[in-house]
């Protein structure tokens, strides 16, 4: 049933307390709406309480409703369930991103009735078959896929401790107060001197209001005027909250416009809502800020200078302290000096130390090396002018020995470059979280593309790797191809033998022959269990829209699908029960594919044949049914039955060098194939030797 989803609780299962998460979790309603209706099970499954499998129920669930389909109305049994479970875990294998690995959960066999949902998904997926040809073998567009993961812009921004809006206006205070809360202190000052008290402790003050535009602000002290607050948007008093956003996500965004220009390059027309220059802009401001918002080295060498200076500030003044005490020392332990007559006379009566003697003697000396030691920090720091007056209060004028740099003035001059450097910054920012806020929308829908690339990329590269092909839709009733790989062998084992098969209106099926219900018969091992395995796999991706795994196939879409697997053992009277109760709704007038491997364990041989050709001939009755009943009792099938009915087999054509079956894999059609009981009589012969061959010759013997 068709139904719209226009709010979290038209959702079943979604009640108050869910849709209260939901709302926690991603926003807003909206965003939790969009979410669902994306098939975003990655982030659905984040939510508190929810978990993977959930997450995907809920996604088909909406699905059902939106295109009034479920999963089960193809898929009719638990076998045909499972062969699809294992299809898409083949699929996701290739998917590099979280979100892309879920999402495939999306995609399910239509019946014939959605043939136009099947052949959008077709156009879909055969547009990411020649992009996956096209990019193949480029190990860059998997490396940029594995590091993108769903933008997350509801980070809280860290309070910015050293800037302070100040305002004298109660009006003007209330409403920074609310909008910049927990972002930065907002200040009410009753005074010039409260002003500049509470300024004292920011390195940058954003004073509002034109009453303090008149005084006099001593040096240490620079506001930035601002008239109006509500002129002002948010980059302009706090750049790192847009920022951040971007910061915290940079590297998905870095990889997603990464891999936007790797595909434009590669002739894909991606994510055309932005074009090249605004993709450049965005790529060169993200390249200005790093995973914690600041203003990455190398963007303006003013900045860089200072930075610079400032840590490798304590460093080179202590480096500088020490290599002057050496000078002083070696100076102080080679030099000489003559005390005159009135200097000693001095010394003697008290009026003088003789350590001021000493000062005076090697003042000059003591002078010129500090002067050395200052020059050496201001070159080595690379500072300017105004900087370094600031070093030169770091050394004392009267002689120190051993010299020390002056810890309030070597803390000055840090806060000084501090101050310039955070300057600076904040105004880098502002332009940084000026451009970047008019990507933030764009970002959001770069990355989700990039992402949604993914889900498709991974369908292509899968298609690939299995080397699948999109079957042709015919009409009538029929599947046929050539070259047809199991994909679950093909997985396990690297390689399988091709068959060929064919039933119904297929144009590879033998001439004049469109039987629809075949019996297929055949040796032990001989592969019939995983041609109807390759069946089952190739009417489920064909229904999926998806590639499937034969060189060539034509299939007719039908309403849904039927997989009955061997069971294990013979089943007991309930289990036979069940079995035939399965059975009875296979008898519908719709179109449908029945495959049934070794029915005849669900009770013994005779009455199993008997049933088994009952079935058949219910199947037969319905033409745009098709069915292929994988059985070792066809000769008895045939027997009770009247109806025309195939039996195509796969023999065993005798041994190989090393005595394994040598098996033809394509069946023969209208054929019933030998066992293989003398083959295995003939191995067990030649393998031995003395009595015991004797025994198997003599058993041999009875096929001849
Ligand atoms: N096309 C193939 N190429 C390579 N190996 C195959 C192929 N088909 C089947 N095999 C191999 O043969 C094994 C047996 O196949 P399968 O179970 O399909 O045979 P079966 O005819 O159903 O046997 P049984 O009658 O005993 O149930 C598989 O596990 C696989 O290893």
């Amino acid at each position: 049933m068709l139904a719209e989803v226009r709010t979290l609780q038209d959702i079943p299962g979604i009640g108050d307390k869910m849709s209260k998460r939901f709302v926690e979790h991603f926003g807003s309603e909206v965003q939790a709406l969009d979410a669902i209706l994306a098939g975003d099970i990655a982030s659905i499954s984040e939510v508190e309480g929810i978990g993977q499998r959930y997450a995907i129920s809920l996604i088909q669930d909406v699905a059902s409703r939106v295109e009034g389909v479920t999963v089960a109305d193809f898929l009719r049994t638990r076998e045909a369930m499972d062969v699809y479970e294992k299809l898409l875990d083949l699929v996701r294998e290739f998917a590099h991103a979280r979100y892309s690995r879920e999402k495939l959960h999306v995609f399910f066999p239509y019946p014939s009735s959605k043939e136009q949902k099947i052949m959008q998904v077709r156009e879909s997926v055969s547009y990411y078959m020649h992009t996956a040809s096209l990019l193949e073998g480029d190990d860059n567009v998997a490396d940029l896929l594995s590091t993108v993961s769903q933008l997350n812009f509801r980070y809280q921004c860290p309070k910015i401790r050293d800037r302070v809006i100040i305002t004298s206006e109660q009006e003007c205070y209330e409403s920074a107060r609310k909008r910049f809360s927990g972002l930065v202190d907002v200040h009410f000052a009753r005074s010039l001197s409260e002003l500049i008290d509470i300024s004292r402790g920011f390195s940058q003050v954003i004073a509002v209001g034109d009453k303090f535009l008149a005084f006099d602000f001593p040096e240490d002290v620079e506001p930035e005027f601002v008239s109006d607050l509500d002129d002002l948007d948010d980059y302009k008093i706090i750049p790192e909250k847009e920022i951040f956003l971007f910061s915290r996500n940079l590297r998905s965004l870095e990889s997603s416009v990464n891999l936007v220009r790797l595909l434009r390059s590669k002739g894909v027309n991606f994510f055309e809502k932005m074009d090249d220059d605004s993709i450049e802009m965005l790529s060169s401001t993200l390249a200005l800020i790093d995973e914690d918002g600041d203003i990455v080295h190398g963007m303006d060498a003013e900045l860089d200078r200072i930075s610079d200076a400032i840590s490798s500030l304590n460093s080179v003044v202590a480096e500088t302290v020490s290599s002057v005490n050496k000078e002083l020392n070696s100076s102080l332990e080679n030099s000489q000096m003559t005390l005159s007559g009135q200097d000693m006379l001095k010394v003697m009566n008290g009026s003088m130390e003789l350590k001021e003697i000493l000062g005076k003697k090697l003042h000059k000396n003591y002078s010129s090396i500090v002067k050395d030691a200052v020059e050496r920090i201001c070159n080595e720091l690379h500072l300017e002018k105004k900087e370094r007056l600031l070093v030169d209060s770091l050394f004392p004028e009267e002689i120190m020995h051993p010299i020390e740099a002056d810890v309030e003035s070597l803390n000055n001059l840090r806060q000084h470059l501090d101050k310039k450097a955070k300057k600076r910054k904040f105004n880098h920012k502002r332009e940084v979280s000026r451009i970047l806020s008019a990507y933030r929308e764009l970002s959001r829908e770069m990355v989700k593309s990039v992402l949604d690339f993914d889900v498709g990329f991974a369908i292509g590269l899968f298609s690939r790797a299995y080397g699948l092909s999109m079957p042709t839709i015919i009409d009538g009733a029929g599947i046929g191809f050539k070259g047809g790989r199991n994909l679950f062998l093909l997985s396990r084992h690297g390689g399988v033998i091709p068959v060929d098969y064919s039933i119904g209106s297929s144009s590879f099926g033998p001439e004049n022959d469109d039987n629809r219900v075949v019996l297929l018969s055949g040796v032990n091992s001989g592969g019939k269990t995983s041609l109807l395995e390759l069946l089952s796999q190739s009417i489920i991706l064909a229904h999926m829209g998806f590639p499937v795994p034969a060189e060539k196939m034509e299939i007719s879409l039908t309403e849904s699908m039927y997989y009955f697997a061997k069971s294990k053992g013979t089943l007991d009277a309930g289990a036979f029960e069940t079995t035939l109760t399965e059975f009875s709704v296979v008898a519908d007038e719709s179109a449908k594919f029945v495959l049934a491997d070794e029915l005849e364990s669900i009770t013994e041989p005779g009455a199993s044949a008997k049933i088994m050709a009952g079935i058949l001939e219910v199947l037969m009755e319905n033409d745009s049914t098709m069915s292929i009943f994988v059985s070792h009792l066809s000769e008895q099938i045939l027997e009770n039955t009247n109806c025309n009915i195939r039996v195509d087999g796969i023999e065993a054509s005798g041994l190989d060098s090393e005595l394994n079956l040598v098996v033809d894999r394509t069946p023969r059609y209208n054929y019933v194939a030998k066992s293989t009981p003398e083959l295995i009589v003939e191995r067990l012969s030649k393998k031995t030797g003395g009595k015991e061959q004797e025994f198997y010759d003599k058993l041999r013997n009875k096929f001849q």
